[in-house]
């Protein structure tokens, strides 16, 4: 259930009047899916990144790098982009009105339920709390323009048959969600109109490079593919040792089908990821001890495919232990996103951790779970943590024949027996001409298994073939040979897998704000953002009580040592009064107030306020500055400050 007193518009209200972020081209009527970060948001998101950097970069020794956004076509059709990333839509029949498919199933579903739940409680003259449905979601979900949700009693095979449908609703293929439309009689929300079958819209926006458009691109849908790419470059660099971690920051584009969520789903967006390369023999973790006590909420596919979303709560040593989750590394970097979350003000209430159902998990990867953010839309992914084994590193070498690998020399030398193919270059090179280098390369790329079929074949039928492109080239014995040798390895070739948390910023940011967002007293008009200090886009605001000049000279002085200690400051002299200013700063989110008044120009001393208990201590300028950047940098915490000045209440002043 969600928050019966929170109300979605009022935080959006503030969002807006803070300038946090803003629909872009808003002039021009702006566009969906697409907005502007104003100084607020860019402090916050700012802060946001460089914890990130500092929690995963600068702790793991990863190699950070920056890869261009414009990525050639070829690139992404071998990743498997061009073909398979892509949702499914629908079409209102009549008004062209266009829905993803799997969200509207959803909102629709929700809405009935939520009138289920609402008849129910009006035949039992009870009051029923709000669902975690967005209101604007199930208003157009439903048939009757002005109420939230149709109130109608369900039989228990519909409500049960729709739980079960939402627990599963995203291991459904495109076929399968149109049944589901067809056989729960699901229309276009607004109008009632039928719906056309999903169809497959794949979510990259394309372009060509240079002049002639020969060249086709696309903007990148992830970071990822710049890291695989790099690879060699990356292994290299770190001297060829094992395991490593590259990380990248930036900007990521879909072109999503119908965002209506805010920042949730927009079609620009930052992303941070981390592409962390493993020997697919051993996946521990040199520093799993360090998490494996932390608990997580967790939702495993076995308990979604039973149509329940019961949490299990357990440690991640017992996870992996159990083998609900796959690996040590990846239980690993459960661990670390959750530090990550908790550390910027994710409440762990509501965090949980979803493991992917098989249909839901791309083909190649062998466990993958999502940490989802609770919010007012409900459960939303804002992490992707996916082990995506050597699928990636595996494709781009095929097509490009670089040797993407690890070359490790063996302690012990090893002795091996294997299958070895020899190329008679004399007939060879003149049977295929122009074509023998990349059916040389196909045949050099083959593993045991496909040198295996391709001997079976030439001793049962003296002939054999391989596809090079789509094109089949016949190979004899006059061509190829393959025996089985036994030779000593001293080295070991492998690709390694790779372990991948994906984050999108803007969706742990707007969740962020939900769950910072309070009201003092519970007073309709009193604001309170409680960002962590380390998060918030301002750590101090500095407060002249009045335009008297006489503060004039010491505000500037106090700002300039706040500069100097690298404490990022607002400095609020408007000539409200100090209660409303110090209001004003509560709705931005800064933790921490320094009021310059006349007795600081008589013996040196301020006050320094603490947003959420509104509690000051008055001290010498020194001290008060020390203690604030201390506390900005949380290497103390307001409690112990308090222990040691005497703090007073700061109410009166609040409402002078
Ligand atoms: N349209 C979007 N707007 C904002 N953030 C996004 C969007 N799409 C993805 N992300 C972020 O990028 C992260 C990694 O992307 P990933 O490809 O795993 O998402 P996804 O599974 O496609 O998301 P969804 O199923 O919600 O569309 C997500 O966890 C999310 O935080």
């Amino acid at each position: 259930m969600s928050d019966p007193t929170f109300n979605r518009s009022q935080l959006e209200q503030l969002i807006s009047r803070r300038f946090f972020y803003a629909p872009a081209f808003a002039i021009y009527g702006g566009v969906a899916g697409l907005y502007d970060y104003g100084p607020t948001g860019c402090a916050l998101m700012n802060n946001i990144v460089q914890l990130w950097r500092n929690h995963f970069v600068l702790e793991e020794e990863m190699l950070e790098v920056d890869t261009t956004v414009m990525t050639p076509a070829e690139v992404l059709k071998t990743s498997g982009h061009v073909e398979k990333f892509s949702d499914w839509m629908c079409k209102d029949t009549k008004n062209g009105e266009i829905f993803r498919a799997d969200h509207l199933i959803e909102a629709v579903l929700e809405a009935r339920l939520q009138g289920d739940k609402e008849a129910k409680a009006a035949a039992a003259g009870t009051q029923v709390e709000a669902t975690v449905t967005d209101p604007a979601t199930a208003k157009k979900a439903t048939k009757k323009k002005k109420s939230k949700v149709v109130v109608v009693e369900l039989k228990p095979e519909e409500k049960e048959a729709y739980e079960e449908i939402l627990a599963k609703i995203d291991n459904y293929s495109g076929p399968e969600l149109g049944e589901i439309i067809q056989k729960w009689g699901i229309k276009s929300p607004e109008a009632g109109n039928d719906l056309t079958p999903p169809q497959e819209f794949n979510l990259m926006f394309d372009s060509s490079i240079g002049p002639t458009g020969h060249l086709k691109g696309y903007l990148r849908p992830e970071t990822a593919q710049g890291q695989f790419l790099n690879f060699k470059k990356l292994l290299e660099f770190n001297n060829d040792k094992m395991p490593f971690a590259s990380a990248s920051i930036g900007r990521s584009f879909r072109n999503e089908i119908s965002p209506r969520s805010g920042l949730l789903r927009v079609r620009e967006f930052t992303m941070a990821e981390i592409e962390h390369f493993v020997d697919p023999d051993n996946k521990d973790h040199p520093r799993f001890d360090e998490v494996k006590d932390i608990k997580l909420n967790l939702l495993p596919a076995s308990v979604q495919l039973e149509g329940k979303t019961d949490i299990t709560v357990m440690t991640i040593g017992d996870a992996v232990a159990q083998g609900v989750v796959d690996n040590k590394t990846l239980g690993y970097f459960l661990g670390r996103i959750y530090l990550f979350l908790t550390k910027i003000g994710i409440k762990t209430d509501k965090l949980r951790f979803r493991q992917h159902m098989s249909n839901e998990m791309a083909h190649y990867a062998c466990d993958c779970w999502d940490a989802e953010i609770r919010s007012s839309y409900g459960w939303i992914e804002c992490v992707g943590c996916a082990d995506r084994s050597a699928y990636d590193l595996t494709v781009h070498s095929k097509k490009t024949k670089e040797k993407l690998v690890v070359r490790e020399q063996l302690d012990e030398p090893k002795v091996v027996n294997k299958l070895q193919l020899e190329v008679n270059k004399k007939v060879f090179g003149p049977k295929f001409k122009k074509t023998a280098k990349a059916v040389e390369e196909a045949l050099i790329a083959l593993s045991e298994e496909g040198l295996q079929k391709l001997k079976d074949e030439l001793e049962s039928s003296e002939k054999t073939s391989i596809n090079v492109e789509g094109q089949d080239y016949e190979l004899t014995k006059n061509e190829i040979s393959i025996e089985r040798v036994t030779v000593t390895e001293h080295i070991r070739e492998y690709t390694p897998n790779v372990i991948e948390p994906s984050f999108g910023l803007g969706r742990i940011l707007y969740s962020l704000l939900e769950h910072a967002w309070w009201k003092r007293d519970n007073d309709e008009d009193r604001n309170v953002l409680s960002f962590p200090a380390v998060v918030a886009p301002y750590k101090c605001c500095l407060l002249p009580l009045s335009g008297n000049a006489v503060f004039a000279p010491v505000a500037r002085d106090l700002s300039h040592q706040l500069r100097a200690k690298n404490i990022s400051t607002r400095t609020d002299d408007s000539k409200a009064s100090i209660g409303r200013r110090y209001a004003r700063n509560d709705e931005l989110g800064i933790p921490f107030s320094i009021t310059i008044d006349f007795q600081t120009v008589e013996d040196g001393t301020v006050t320094l306020r603490e947003r959420d208990s509104t509690k000051q201590i008055r001290e010498k300028t020194e001290v008060i500055l020390q203690v604030l950047k201390e506390l900005s940098e949380e290497t103390t915490t307001w409690e112990k400050v308090v222990e040691t000045y005497p703090a007073f209440n700061a109410k009166e002043a609040d409402e002078e």
